[in-house]
């Protein structure tokens, strides 16, 4: 099922063009890479999937809706996750508020964030930590169990390896693959790297 449609959408910034007649076809349960290099529009793109920014022409659809702002069903993901949270919540504060948002009762966070950290590989030791006191691989698999906790449909990943030492970034494509086999959730995966996007990717868009 087509859950994302973008039609020949193009972004300039004054009169710097940075994404030209984009378009992209996204199905549920499905991964599309987008790639190319710096400064060729993907992060752009990325924030227009997102409904974060609106382009010049062309529309964008969410389940069959053209999308003009922020929806909960399309989560963002990007490089850096510690800059993403608020540094005077302790994690547990900044998941809970997402919980609260969804109107899950206060007396269930507790088990539910323990059930997400076991699956993401994360210790509930975690959870009372701030922002700088994690490191940037469990930032991201934090960041990661946000995203989820609001059960979307899409997931824009903007290089989010991309500041990762290696072995720490095939965990966390790894943990992707199994989210997305159980909820079937779609992704776009935006890389530099064309062989992560390749393992990530059903098929690779390159900008
Ligand atoms: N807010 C902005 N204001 C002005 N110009 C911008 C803005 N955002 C992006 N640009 C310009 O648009 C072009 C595309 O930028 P974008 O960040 O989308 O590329 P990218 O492919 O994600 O690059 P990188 O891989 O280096 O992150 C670049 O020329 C950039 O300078």
């Amino acid at each position: 099922m087509l859950i994302l449609e973008a039609e020949h959408i193009s972004r300039s910034y004054g009169m710097n063009p940075a994404l030209n007649d984009f378009s992209l076809s996204l199905s549920s349960g499905e991964t599309v890479g987008l790639t190319g290099p710096s400064g060729s529009g993907k992060s752009t793109c990325a924030r227009i999937l997102a409904g974060l920014e609106r382009s010049d022409t062309g529309s964008v659809r969410y389940a069959e809706k053209t999308l003009t702002r922020p929806d909960p069903g399309i989560q963002m993901i990007f490089q850096d996750p510690a800059g993403s949270f608020n540094p005077v919540l302790t994690i547990r504060q900044s998941l809970s508020a997402v919980l609260s948002l969804r109107r899950v009762p206060k007396s269930d966070h507790h088990a539910v964030l323990l059930a997400e950290f076991e699956r993401a590989g994360l210790q509930t030791e975690i959870l009372s930590r701030y922002p700088d006191q994690i490191s940037g691989g469990q930032a991201q698999r934090v960041a990661i169990v946000r995203g989820m906790l609001v059960h979307p449909r899409v997931m824009i990943l903007d290089e989010p390896t991309s500041a990762l030492d290696v072995s720490v970034q095939a965990q966390i494509l790894h943990l992707l693959k199994d989210i997305q086999k159980e909820n079937g959730v779609a992704y776009v995966f935006i890389s530099h790297d064309p062989s992560v996007v390749e393992f990530m990717a059903d098929r690779v868009i390159c900008l």
